[in-house]
């Protein structure tokens, strides 16, 4: 089985507040809701990669040093294994402005198991909210 790893982030605003993108119609799990993020890339570290996906995905910047390690996704899909480790942030710079036609929202807490999410994302979200 290939192990695929994306690397994806909490972006947490300042009543965190937590970002969820939408999948767009035409992609695999379209509808579901996911955290920003993408694949890395062959000679890439997790870091840049999310640094360079939030830059294409949203528009926006941030920096190494505002990435902090939360958790991570290990699933068997049946295609891929992903291995997904999922940082935190409240520091970027710049609008967020979807620039692949997705749908975001602002999700609270306490609200987070209401969106529909990839199943490998199940497991992250009690941790995600303990820890806000
Ligand atoms: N960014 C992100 N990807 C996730 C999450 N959960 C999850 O299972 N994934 C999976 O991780 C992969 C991320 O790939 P990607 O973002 O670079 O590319 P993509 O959406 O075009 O994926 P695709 O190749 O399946 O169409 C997808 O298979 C996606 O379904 C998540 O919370 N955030």
């Amino acid at each position: 089985m290939k192990v695929v790893l994306v690397s994806a982030v909490a972006l947490i605003d300042v009543d965190g507040r937590v970002l969820l993108a939408q999948r767009p119609e035409g992609k695999s799990m379209a509808g579901l809701w996911e955290f920003p993020g993408g694949k890395v890339e062959p000679g890439e570290t997790p870091e840049a990669a999310l640094i360079r996906e939030l830059d294409e995905e949203l528009g926006i910047r941030t920096h190494e040093s505002c990435l902090a390690p939360l958790t991570f996704a290990s699933h068997a899909y049946d295609d891929f294994h992903l291995l997904m480790p999922l940082f935190a942030c409240r520091k970027w710079e710049g609008t967020l402005v979807p620039q692949e036609g997705q749908t975001l929202t602002w999700a609270r807490a306490k609200d987070l198991r209401d969106y529909p999410m990839p199943p490998a994302d199940i497991p992250l979200i009690p941790i995600l909210r303990d820890w806000l």
